[in-house]
């Protein structure tokens, strides 16, 4: 597929259906904001919590690939709720997809699902102005612009031109990536994930500043995975709680498509031995990296991997891992991962915001696997430094590596030093050299073993020397480390063992527990 990729789902349930939410008019709601920021996670959240609300989606993504889509599982959701995907492709959305862009609005506008709102997931590197005009060229109204913002890089990323431009427009902004204190006094749950979140209070504050000074009057909202109440981003009747009007022509639509340079992205395709890597069309020994310079006074490269053989575990955090810490310039990267230490599992991959990296599977591969990593940076040659990384790590031969005899012997002696601390559940290994682990919980004070783990994975990928991985089925949450020949046991053991005195620490400094609870003592919370 070439150019850009936007989809747009079609809720279709045809049962209670109500007018729509601004008296049979359908309300919109853009979502604008940097990337990494969390507008996925935001548009994860509402279609999770959305009720009986009709919804369109219309997701726009920068590279040239439809990573978003697998990303939000917009399969599941076109089965489970009868969406229909439609792939619309060229361009940045608010350069060049102007066309499909519109045929789009044209389709949700004349369907006859009546739906309650349009949300609108514009990409990380869009101006909203230009969306702002094409719905009005179909007559859409506009209700609010809404940005997403972590907390914990605004100052950094503030000097971005577009960022600034993002953030002239909205109506609320998101401070995502915490979550207030206050929370303590609804679920103590909720403070001791807030107290393991991201950004601190000062950044927080500095972030306020920022705000206040750029948004002209936007409200802004902290927020914790954006988990915000649905009716501040869609209920068109909270335009007038917030005393909030959106007049279409306060948007400036400056943009002129035909001045904007053409941009053209490349994608890569790893295609067995050799390597051959085709670009948009056009295939070329040599990996090189897409993208043009971005016509809003930055210049950002995309350039998407894809693999349809898995791709080694040890080579993929020795070197790939380690050259994009190296690469100073990557800003975003994003994908879907097919382990070859792993293969059931389909990893989902972030880096994002302050170099914060995570690998997550929940759930089992419901196509063929294959791995399709997004990386978005400005310097090319540091992209294809990455992209010739990640081919050296793809396994053509779907072989596991014949070293694995000295990584099982590793995994055998961490999994005993593990099993020594008791704030750790039973450490179990599994036939590849995968040590499986993970803090305990405690179900009395309110704290989940996927609150301490996940907090235990940040805190140790954000370091950057070893890397852990997750597991997540429902309630259960696993860490995975690989040791390879680098990693020395004890080393990982001493960085696992500091890291995890920071989480229980944060959790000792604020949990109120008066129960006896054995899980909790044991846990030294107290
Ligand atoms: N710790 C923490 N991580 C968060 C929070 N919100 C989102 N994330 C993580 O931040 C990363 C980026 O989130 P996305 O929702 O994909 O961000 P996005 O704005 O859609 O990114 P682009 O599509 O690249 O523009 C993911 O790993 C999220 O899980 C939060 O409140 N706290």
């Amino acid at each position: 597929m070439e150019g850009n990729e936007m989809s747009v789902a079609f809720e279709n349930r045809v049962f209670n259906r109500r007018s729509g939410l601004g008296g049979g008019r359908m309300g919109c709601t853009l979502i604008t904001g940097f990337l990494g920021g969390g507008k996925t996670t935001l548009l994860k959240h509402l279609l999770d919590h959305r009720d009986d609300l009709r919804l369109a989606v219309l997701v726009n993504e920068f590279a040239d690939s439809d990573v978003d889509s697998l990303l939000l599982d917009s399969a599941r959701l076109n089965r489970a709720f009868n969406l229909s995907t439609v792939s619309l492709t060229h361009g940045c959305a608010c350069c060049e997809v102007s066309g499909p862009f519109r045929e789009s609005l044209q389709r949700i506008v004349d369907s006859k699902h009546n739906f309650d709102c349009l949300l609108i997931e514009t990409s990380g590197l869009a101006r909203p102005d230009k969306f702002v005009a094409e719905l009005k060229e179909v007559g859409i109204h506009l209700d609010l612009v809404v940005a997403v913002v972590d907390a914990e890089s605004l100052d950094k990323i503030i000097k971005i031109d577009i960022v600034r431009k993002q953030l002239e427009h909205v109506d609320i902004v998101l401070l995502n990536k915490y979550a207030h204190q206050l929370l303590l006094f609804h679920h103590l749950e909720l403070i001791i994930s807030c107290r393991c979140d991201l950004a601190t209070l000062s950044q927080i504050s500095n972030a306020e500043d920022i705000l206040e000074e750029l948004t002209a009057g936007a409200k802004v909202v902290r927020s914790q995975f954006c988990k915000v109440p649905v009716d501040l981003i869609i209920d068109c009747s909270k335009l007038q709680a917030l005393n909030i009007e959106k007049n279409d022509e306060s948007m400036p639509g400056v943009l002129s498509h035909e001045s904007l340079p053409k941009m053209a992205f490349q994608r890569y395709i790893y295609d067995n031995s050799p390597l051959q890597f085709s670009s948009s069309g056009h295939t070329s020994n040599q990996p090189s990296v897409g993208g043009d310079s971005f016509p809003h006074g930055e210049s950002f490269s995309s350039a998407t991997f894809e693999a349809e053989v898995p791709l080694s575990l040890v080579v993929f955090q020795s070197k790939v891992l380690k050259s994009m810490r190296c690469a100073s310039s990557l800003i975003r990267a994003k994908g879907i991962i097919w382990f070859a230490e792993n293969r059931e599992s389909r990893f989902v991959f972030q880096w994002s915001g302050l170099k914060r990296v995570e690998a997550i599977s929940g759930q089992p591969w419901e196509s063929s696997p294959k791995s399709c990593i997004v990386l978005i940076g400005t310097d090319k040659s540091e992209l294809q430094t990455i992209i010739s990384q990640l081919s050296a790590s793809a396994n053509p031969h779907n072989e596991v590596s014949s070293e694995y005899g000295n990584l099982r012997e590793h995994a055998k002696s961490f999994a005993s030093m593990v099993a020594s601390d008791d704030r750790f559940k039973e450490p179990s290994l599994n036939k590849t050299p995968l040590v499986i682990f993970g803090l305990k919980g405690s179900p009395l004070r309110g704290v989940k073993e996927s609150q301490l783990s996940g907090a235990l994975m940040h805190v140790v990928n954000g370091k950057g020397n070893i890397f852990l991985t997750a597991t997540t089925f429902g309630e259960d949450y696993n860490l995975q480390i690989l040791l390879d020949e680098k990693s020395t046991v004890i080393d990982a053991w001493s960085e696992i063992r500091s890291a995890t005195s920071i989480v229980v620490s944060k959790v000792r400094s604020y949990g109120t527990c008066s129960l006896t609870c054995s899980t909790c003592c044991s846990l030294k919370y107290k």
